[in-house]
């Protein structure tokens, strides 16, 4: 288990680039088991999870040419499906959740797929119902082996279908348009997730061959073909690096330019922290946080305190939820953070609190911040990262606070951060992997 060693307070200056998205990764490398002809895909995050379902690929027979850390081909050819009943197979599909995805594809092209529990973070029940639910109005049959927790989808045909997804899931939306892709007839998915990283998806596949209209939309329309061919792709910046980069920078009093941001693809994320008080300029396709002495949250119009709450796209994403709390703990003002769609995602603020942060944990979804304006630091400590995004919020607050910290458990970071100490040392921080 390595851990981070960090020396606070860091003031950073300087440009640094976002990585390739983390969640669009997983979803694309998934789709490459929808054809036999080879696709390539660049701006890859060279991170734990992406590398991991890389292996898992090719474990399963599809050819992989690693042409750099950032780029890679893919031609699912010949694929094995024997290795899906293996122990490695179960070993390898459950180190991370993103894998789920290989099962659309597989149901699609083969008529059937298996799946272990999937892994990921645990920040609560992280039901699949959805990802089932589709793939059985499509036709399948679905079981369930509740003893050894594994999933098997299997069909004779599929048939495309109106389907109502029960709740916007990302990833099951992402399982079931891979499987209509190359289902006969038309499917409808309504309620479907339509965040960017689904609809780089869409443009992918529809790159590919697959007929898809109503992209960016939660109306989708799928019309069936016989098969798909390869293409070549490029994945969207992270946005949820981007954020992190923005809060750390206003937590820091740091003057960073985030370079080749794609703003526009943000949605309402600028929006959401300048209403923490955090000023940004948007200079063509970088953003631009200028050193700020103090930020100020707004309040409603009304007078009341602001709250930050998660929500399906284009609502403001879970995955920053923890990067707005850990800001706001030097804001001015007070906020109320609700995270509504994950059950244990904000257990980490006792971390933040032992730092010395006025936290009040109302429940497990909702946290009161009343900021320090700065005229506390946060104390040094030594503490250990319980998923990926609280680790990143963690690190946020060590980077901002007096004397030396330790973050333990720091894969849970390089599961999604490329070269992170690396990258901010190169800012200026003091980061060093013990
Ligand atoms: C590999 C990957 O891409 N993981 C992302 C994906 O996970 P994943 O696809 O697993 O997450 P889902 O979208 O299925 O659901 C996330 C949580 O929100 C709840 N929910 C979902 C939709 C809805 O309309 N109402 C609702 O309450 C679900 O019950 C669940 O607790 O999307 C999540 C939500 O953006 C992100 O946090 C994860 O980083
Ligand atoms: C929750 C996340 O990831 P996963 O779904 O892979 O656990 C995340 O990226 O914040």
């Amino acid at each position: 288990m390595n851990s981070f060693e960090i020396s606070g307070p860091c003031r950073m200056a300087g440009s640094i680039v976002p990585q390739g998205a983390k969640n669009e990764a997983l979803q694309v490398i998934c789709a490459t088991l929808l054809t036999s002809e080879t696709v390539f895909i660049d701006n890859i995050p060279d991170i734990l999870d992406v590398n991991n379902l890389i292996q898992l690929l090719g474990e399963m027979g599809v050819e992989i040419d690693r042409k750099s850390p950032n780029s890679c081909s893919f031609k699912a050819a010949n694929v094995n499906l024997e290795y899906l009943q293996s122990t490695d197979f179960r070993k390898r599909a459950s180190s991370l959740r993103g894998s789920i995805m290989i099962m659309g594809p597989l149901l699609a092209r083969y008529g059937k797929a298996y799946f272990p529990k999937p892994g990921g973070d645990k920040i609560g029940r992280r039901r699949m119902d959805t990802h089932f639910y589709g793939f059985e109005k499509l036709g399948a049959t679905f079981e369930f082996n509740p003893n050894e927790i594994f999933y098997t989808v299997h069909a004779e045909s599929l048939k495309g279908r109106y389907i109502l997804l029960d709740e916007a899931s990302v990833t099951g939306t992402a399982n079931v348009i891979m499987a209509a892709v190359l289902t006969p007839g038309v499917t409808t998915i309504y309620n479907a997730a339509c965040e960017p990283y689904i609809q780089q998806l869409c443009i992918m596949l529809t790159r590919m061959g697959a007929s898809i209209s109503g992209i960016g939309s939660n109306l989708l329309t799928i019309d069936g073909v016989k098969e798909l061919g390869g293409c070549n792709h490029r994945i969207l910046p992270d946005m949820i690096e981007v954020g992190s980069f923005i809060g750390m920078a206003a937590m820091t009093k740091s003057e960073i330019t985030i370079k080749d941001a794609e703003p526009e693809h943000l949605g309402i994320i600028p929006l959401a922290f300048k209403r923490m008080g955090i000023q940004m300029e948007i200079r063509g396709n970088d953003i631009y946080i200028p050193s700020q002495d103090n930020y100020t949250i707004e309040t409603f119009i009304d007078g009341s305190i602001m709250t930050i709450a998660d929500a399906p796209w284009p609502g403001l994403t879970p995955d920053l939820l923890s990067v707005f709390l850990v800001v706001a703990t030097q804001a001015k003002g007070s906020v109320l953070i609700h995270q509504k769609m994950f059950e244990s995602r904000l257990f980490f603020v006792d971390k933040l609190i032992d730092m010395g942060a006025s936290i009040i944990l109302c429940d497990p979804h909702r946290a009161t911040v009343i900021g320090h304006n700065h005229e506390n630091l946060l104390r040094g400590s030594v503490m250990t990262s319980p998923d990926i995004r609280a680790g990143v919020a963690l690190l946020i607050a060590a980077l901002s606070a007096q004397g030396k910290s330790v973050i333990h458990n720091i894969e849970q970071i390089d599961r999604g951060y490329q070269n992170i100490e690396k990258r901010l040392n190169q800012l200026g921080a003091s980061i060093r992997r013990v």
